[in-house]
Order: C-alpha cells, then structure tokens, then sequence
C-alpha cells in the first residue's frame, strides 16, 4: 500500500472555448499546471457548443471574442455548468439576460472578469476610492492592434466604478466646455467618464484613469506586458465559480479587498 493518501477532491474539469487564441494558449498551459485542475476540451470557432458537455466539463472558460460569448455563457448555464468569461464586451443588457438565465439555476456560478490581473483589478479599485475627490475624471486605454473591440472591458467596468463611487456622495459630472464635437474627440461617455481609445502597434493592454483638480494631477496606471499576468486570476476565477452562485462581476469580488 502506497504511503501517500490519495486524494479524494475530484478536479475541476474545465471546457476551454478560445483554445486557439492568445488567452486561450496561455490559459492551457496554466491549466496543465494546476494540479486541481482537468483540461478535458478545447474549443475554437468551428466547435459544436456539445463538445463540452460530452468531455464531462463542469467548468466552462470563456475567451472568445464578444459576438459569441452571451451564446456560450447561455450553453454554459442551461448545462448547470460554473462558468468563468473573461471575454469583453458584457454590456448591462447582456448581463442582465444571464442575470435571468441564472435564476432558473440556483446552484450555478458565473464570474464575469474583464480583467484577470491583480494590478489592473487594483489600479481600478483604488481609482475608484480616488474619483469623489477630484473634480475630472478621464480614462485612457491603450491596446494592441488585434483588439477587436473599443473600449476595453476593463476601461468600461473601471468607468461604471468610477461613476458609481462619485454618485454616491453626489459629485457631479467632470467639468468641460466643450460645445462641438461631431468627430466624438473627447472620446466615448461611459457611465458619464469621458474613455478613450488608443490602438497600437508594439503595446499589449494598458490603462491610466486621470484624475484632476485645481493644482493637481492623479493618475493610476496598470501595464500588462505579458498574458501571463492573467494566468494568476483566470486559476482563482475557476477555484472560486462553483461556491459563488449566480452572476459575480469582476475579480475584485473574489479578493478580500476591503
Ligand atoms: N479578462 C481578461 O483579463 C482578458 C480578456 N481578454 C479578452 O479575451 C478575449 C480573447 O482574447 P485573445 O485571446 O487575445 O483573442 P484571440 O483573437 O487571440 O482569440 C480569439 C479566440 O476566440 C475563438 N473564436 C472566435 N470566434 C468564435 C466563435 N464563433 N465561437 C467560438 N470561439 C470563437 C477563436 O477561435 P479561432 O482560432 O477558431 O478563430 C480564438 O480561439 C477577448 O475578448 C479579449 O478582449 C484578453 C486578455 C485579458
Ligand atoms: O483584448 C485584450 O488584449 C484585453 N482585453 C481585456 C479588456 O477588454 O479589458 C482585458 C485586457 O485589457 C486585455
């Protein structure tokens, strides 16, 4: 008889949808390295949604591009499977319909994570701790040019928190004179933060949220250089889905941040 006790855990058997892409690569490899953890199938564009239920995932991990993933989430759920999307694109419309779609399953979990790292997670939430005290508030993302989609997921939830906290304590909009602007210059209003857009080529994913007020400038800047810098947040969002039921929005709710 082996002296080491085997273990009794069963793994969390993950189905990877955007296997083929730049996520989808690096979370393989972060997968195969997790000793909880099961790849039991890879997806890409020409799979049938089926290929997860019949590999037995319990696990759906999303990163794909924003046209599809609300249909994979929906699979997901109608399947009972916990489901971790780190796809952008989640507007409030979309994730109210999941929001309904979970409640026809209780015991489901999904993790919507527009950003997976822990310095972006953080650079936003204490952006928003900063925002009811100054006067303007402006965001500047900034991202390779194989972004598919303007503005980022991150820049949009950083914007919402931002809007959130200076509401609450009754700041009003950033001051601005602007009066004409057909070409949108000041950028696209999100949650009334004006958000800005850079596409690049040579950057990966980046972000300053500006803040000012007379005399003074804050400004909160997050670098990912590497998608490994998500690896850490995509493993945790997969170890924490099945015990958070219904729809959790942004990593910062799986952290003890307060
Ligand atoms: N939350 C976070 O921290 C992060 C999120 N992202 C987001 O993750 C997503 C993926 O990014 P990235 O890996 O760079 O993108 P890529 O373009 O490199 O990969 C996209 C993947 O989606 C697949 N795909 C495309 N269409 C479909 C479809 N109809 N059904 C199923 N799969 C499809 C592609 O498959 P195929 O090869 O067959 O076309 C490919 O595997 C993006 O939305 C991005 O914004 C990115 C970085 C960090
Ligand atoms: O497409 C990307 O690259 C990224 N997408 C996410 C987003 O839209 O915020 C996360 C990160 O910015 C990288």
């Amino acid at each position: 008889m082996s002296s080491q006790a085997a273990s009794t855990t069963e793994p969390i058997k993950v189905a990877l949808v955007g296997a083929t892409g730049k996520m989808g690569q690096h979370a393989i490899d972060a997968i195969h390295a997790a000793d909880d953890m099961e790849l039991v199938a890879q997806l890409a564009s020409q799979s049938p949604l089926a290929d997860i239920t019949e590999a037995g995932a319990t696990h759906v991990l999303d990163l794909t591009v924003p046209d599809v993933s609300s249909d994979i989430a929906e699979f997901a759920v109608a399947n009972g499977l916990h489901t971790v999307i780190g796809t952008s694109g989640w507007t409030e419309n979309k994730r109210e319909v999941l929001q309904r779609q979970l409640a026809e399953q209780p015991n489901v979990g999904v993790l919507i994570a527009p950003n997976f790292s822990i310095g972006s997670v953080l650079a936003t939430r204490f952006a928003a701790q900063a925002a009811p005290y100054f006067d303007s508030v402006e965001i500047i993302e900034m991202h390779h040019p194989k972004k598919v989609d303007a503005p980022s997921g991150t820049a949009v939830r950083t914007a919402e928190m931002i809007a959130e906290a200076r509401q609450q304590v009754g700041v009003g909009p950033s001051p601005d004179a602007t009066e004409h602007d057909p070409d949108h210059a000041r950028g696209a209003q999100i949650a009334g933060i004006n958000v800005h857009a850079v596409r690049l080529a040579g950057l990966e994913a980046h972000q300053e949220v500006l803040m000012g007020t007379p005399g003074q400038q804050l400004v909160f800047r997050h670098d990912a250089f590497d998608r490994s810098s998500y690896m850490p947040g995509v493993l945790l969002g997969l170890r924490t889905v099945a015990s958070r039921p219904g729809l959790s929005y942004g990593l910062d709710s799986y952290l003890d941040l307060d």
